[in-house]
């Protein structure tokens, strides 16, 4: 099971400045002394990088588009194939209702618990009725990761209302709840932390240094 605490997204895409499996072990490692409990990491290449870096539990994904589906966290069993031998503590897909490119969501638990029974299973969502129907599912975690990112979610972000979906998904879900996506500053990690959530992933806060410059040029720029 993940530990309670900080998780550190440590990703970086082809075409962002520090795409780089060896960037994303020594981020991990900056994650691990500063006290993190976990990582978040994307591609099999990355993961394995970070595991030797970091003696620390990953979250696995797998980015990768498909043409004629808006669904591209861990998509199909090839993703999850590649996770599997990446030898990430947990698999995270993307849970929503949108349509998928080939395997229903139903079929990839499945392939998961049989293939690989020790990895736990997250469920990215972006509503209540996914973390709902997740749940049903018997998923380990559900994660608020695709609040926003779908297009019947767009314009909402996670904080809005003093996190009122998260809190919706807290008390209607009994798999554990991670807190993932914009969660922005220490103060916004302690307060998913103190509504209850299992842990927190924290991404572009701390790993993407780009997005981070850009905030402080708004600033004075606009
Ligand atoms: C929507 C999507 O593609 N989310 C991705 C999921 O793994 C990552 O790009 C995010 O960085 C991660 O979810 C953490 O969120 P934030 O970077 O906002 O702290």
């Amino acid at each position: 099971m993940l530990p309670q605490g900080l998780i550190v997204s440590c990703q970086a895409l082809p075409g962002e400045p520090l795409h780089s499996s060896f960037i994303m072990s020594k981020m991990a490692l900056a994650a691990y002394q500063a006290g993190a409990k976990g990582i978040r990491a994307n591609t099999k290449e990355d993961i394995i990088a970070i595991k030797e870096e970091v003696d620390l539990p990953v979250i696995g994904i797998v980015k990768r588009d498909y043409k004629d589906s808006k669904v591209f966290i861990t998509a199909t069993s090839k993703e999850i194939d590649e996770l599997i031998a990446s030898g990430c503590d947990v698999i995270a897909l993307d849970a929503t209702k949108q349509e998928r490119p080939k395997e229903s969501l139903e079929e990839l638990v499945s392939y998961i618990r049989e293939h690989a029974p020790n990895v736990e299973i997250m469920a990215d969502v972006s509503d209540l009725e996914e973390a709902v129907y997740a749940d049903k599912l018997g998923f380990d975690y559900v994660g608020t990761t695709l609040r926003g990112y779908t297009d019947y979610t767009k314009g909402h972000v996670l904080y809005e209302n003093d996190f009122q979906f998260l809190k919706d998904v807290l008390s209607h879900v009994d798999a554990k709840v991670i807190a993932e996506g914009n969660v922005m500053t220490p103060e916004m990690f302690k307060r998913v932390t103190d509504l209850g959530v299992h842990c927190t992933v924290v991404g572009g806060a701390i790993t993407r240094p780009l997005e981070i410059a850009k905030r402080f040029i708004k600033e004075i720029e606009g």
